[in-house]
């Protein structure tokens, strides 16, 4: 299973979030947040990693042109989009950067609402979930409504997201099946100052799962 761990600013807690065993590191790109990194700093985190981690810029609702050199100047090798980026966009940005993975994030409002995943089907390689908040994009720890999730089997891998500690996270695990997991403000100090501690219980708990 894919394990990401999302908004990381410290190069030095990249490398050691990667020992402790994350497949995937997140970099936040939307300016807004908290956990904004510049490319310098994502080259700066990217640098010391292996081949083998992913490492992911969450963008939201910023154009092709904007996330193309961002991607290609920080060594980035995978994009979430955390906006209102429509399937359209996504078939353009493909074109743009096609060796690149396009994670689509959707902020799930309701039953109906996590039916527009379909939409993206062809268009994306990797789905991810993530809980709705009328003021924030992400990193909020709110958690999803997981029994709504019960039938979610769609035919792209899929990252759970929203709300993930190392507390609830074996109890998420037991109700679903996601293909990876995606943790943020729930193994942090403040946002962005990720707890060394937390990340290695929530690894502890995945190892004894
Ligand atoms: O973390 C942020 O600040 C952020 C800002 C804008 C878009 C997405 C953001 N983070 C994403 O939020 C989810 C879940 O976070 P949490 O575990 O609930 O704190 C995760 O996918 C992050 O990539």
């Amino acid at each position: 299973m894919r394990v990401k761990i999302c908004g990381i600013i410290q190069p030095q807690q990249s490398l050691a979030i990667a020992a402790l065993g994350a497949t995937a590191l997140g970099f936040i790109c939307v300016p807004t947040s908290p956990r904004y990194v510049t490319i310098e700093q994502i080259q700066a985190a990217i640098a010391p990693l292996s081949d083998k981690i992913d490492k992911i810029g969450v963008f939201a609702n910023s154009d092709i042109t904007e996330i193309s050199h961002i991607v290609t100047t920080s060594g980035l090798t995978a994009i979430q989009l955390h906006g209102d980026e429509s399937p359209e966009f996504c078939t353009q940005l493909r074109q743009a950067l096609p060796q690149v993975e396009i994670i689509k994030a959707l902020r799930v409002r309701s039953l109906e609402h996590l039916q527009t995943t379909n939409n993206y089907i062809d268009v994306v390689d990797t789905l991810l979930l993530d809980a709705y908040h009328p003021q924030q994009l992400g990193g909020t720890g709110k958690t999803l409504d997981w029994q709504m999730l019960q039938e979610f089997k769609p035919r792209l891998p899929w990252f759970l997201a929203g709300g993930l500690t190392p507390d609830n996270i074996i109890d998420a695990l037991s109700k679903l099946h996601p293909n990876g997991i995606d943790l943020s403000s729930g193994v942090e100090n403040s946002p962005g100052d990720k707890n060394l501690d937390k990340v290695a219980l929530l690894f502890q708990r995945l190892n004894t799962f």
